[in-house]
């Protein structure tokens, strides 16, 4: 399996390469050459297997040539056996047609972890390998940071930087980054909103003396790896629902458009989604981009689900790849303009594909708060706020189809919203009861990528 660039100027990459190297050097995201296809009999195949046994089957083809089978089944037994769930990702039933994909049973109570516990243990892996360092720098809005900091403390060979918005996470995540005793984690709070994060770790992985000098390794959903685990759920969920014999829908909170490309790839591979309806906070760029056919920025808005106030939603380039034909030079254009004049127009044949695929639907605060009372009082599932505005865009779109809603993340990781919307106050599990009295560790930094490389080279220096 080969992975390509959507910048179209950049090495081919065998799988371990892609997922080492993170940010393609050309500034696109790496993608597969081709996706493989699972027949219907293989997805039928599916039923009533673990969640790890699916994993293997639907993640195989894709890392083929770099881990065996056995270092695969491996890697996953480990990655999925801290999850508080025997399902991993249980699907409960809100409404007649209408079902809720918990994925918040892992280590750190979010989606993230699903990705992030296979992807600390597959680079291990690689890294056992090579015998190399890495330094990896991640970018957050709240949720990614946690998880690959609980995926990578400790470890001897790696240092993880995290960025995140100063003020613009809730309690619950901030302290999950900033409470880990490990001198290899470093919890950074920046000044400024979640696309200045993202866009100072892409520039570090754009300044190539800085990248090859600490080994820049990227564990945000720019890396390939992130996607493919992602991947996985939409099969086992679909399967528990009569899947290939019947089609699903699902309804995808989305930022960063990570979790929502990987069902693109599931239905790529043959799983039979009928609609993937993308749903936004009131940072709503994706939404308007669909409906207007216009890709235009207007500054983020801090919300109640803080982790997906973001406006530059970094994987809508690999959609926009597809859609544009996967031509490298057509994106790259589109690139150039939204860096310098903050947005473009997608070509009408683009919009076309992108519309035969994707729905999309916004939810305001209101609805959002509102969403959470409802959803309680009708089925007794308290939904974080994030899942909400899922939740509220899925009811709009319900049909004949079964439609799937992901729940991304844990109540209890914002328990003030919470709280406001319902009068619950969610409680954390036992295991983090003591997350508001452990000491906090985070630096205060300036949004300036002269300054963030000094402290990263300081930090990499003084750990020796
Ligand atoms: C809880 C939660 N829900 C939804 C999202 C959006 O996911 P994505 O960025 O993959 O679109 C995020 C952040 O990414 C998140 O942390
Ligand atoms: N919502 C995310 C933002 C980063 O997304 P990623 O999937 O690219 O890592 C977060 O919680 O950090």
């Amino acid at each position: 399996m080969k992975y390509i660039s959507t910048r179209g100027q950049a090495p081919e990459l065998g799988f371990g390469e892609a997922m080492m190297t993170g940010l393609a050097r050309d500034g696109g995201l790496y993608v597969p050459q081709s996706i493989p296809t699972m027949t219907k009999a293989e997805i039928a195949d599916l039923a009533g297997l673990s969640y790890e046994e699916v994993a293997f089957r639907v993640m195989r083809p894709f890392v083929a040539g770099f881990f065996s089978d056995d270092e695969l089944k491996g890697l996953l037994a480990k990655a999925y056996a801290g999850f508080g769930h025997a399902a991993r990702a249980p699907l409960v039933q809100l409404a007649p047609n209408h079902f809720l994909l918990e994925l918040f049973h892992g280590p750190t109570l979010a989606f993230k972890d699903f990705a992030m516990q296979i992807i600390g243990q597959m680079m291990q892996a690689a890294l056992a390998k090579t015998g190399e360092r890495i330094t990896i720098v991640g970018a957050t809005s709240g949720d990614t940071g946690s998880a690959a900091i609980e995926a990578f403390r400790g470890l001897s060979n790696v240092d993880v930087f995290i960025l995140f918005p100063h003020g613009r996470v809730s309690e619950v995540q901030r302290r999950q980054m900033t409470t880990p005793s490990e001198a290899n984690v470093h919890a950074l709070a920046m000044d400024g909103d979640f696309d200045d994060c993202q866009a100072r770790l892409k520039d570090m992985f754009n300044d190539f003396d800085f990248r090859d000098g600490v080994r820049l390794a990227g564990v945000n959903s720019i890396n390939w790896a992130r996607v493919l685990a992602q991947v996985v759920y939409y099969f086992t969920s679909a399967v528990s629902l009569g899947a290939p014999d019947r089609d699903v829908s699902f309804t995808v909170p989305t930022g960063n458009f990570g979790d929502i490309f990987a069902g693109y790839i599931a239905k790529q591979m043959g799983l039979p989604i009928a609609e993937l309806v993308i749903a936004t906070n009131q940072n709503d760029i994706l939404d308007r981009t669909l409906k207007g056919g216009e890709y235009r920025t207007n500054g983020v808005k801090p919300s109640i689900s803080p982790s997906m106030d973001i406006q530059v939603s970094s994987n809508f380039e690999r959609a926009l790849f597809d859609a544009l034909g996967r031509d490298g030079a057509a994106v790259q254009g589109l690139m150039n303009s939204l860096q310098q004049g903050g947005g473009f127009a997608i070509p009408e044949s683009a919009l076309t594909a992108l519309r035969a695929t994707f729905a999309s639907g916004a939810c305001s605060e209101e609805e959002t708060r509102a969403t959470i009372a409802s959803a309680l009082a009708a089925t007794g599932e308290l939904l974080c706020p994030h899942s909400a505005v899922a939740v509220k865009v899925a009811e709009e779109n319900l049909g004949d189809t079964p439609m799937i809603t992901l729940a991304t993340a844990h109540p209890a990781k914002f328990p003030d919203a919470v709280e406001a919307a319902s009068g619950i106050r969610p409680g954390l599990p036992k295991r983090m009861a003591d997350l508001f009295t452990r000491e906090e560790r985070v630096t205060r930094v300036a949004n300036d990528l002269g300054a963030l490389k000094a402290l990263i080279h300081e930090r990499l220096a003084a750990r020796g």
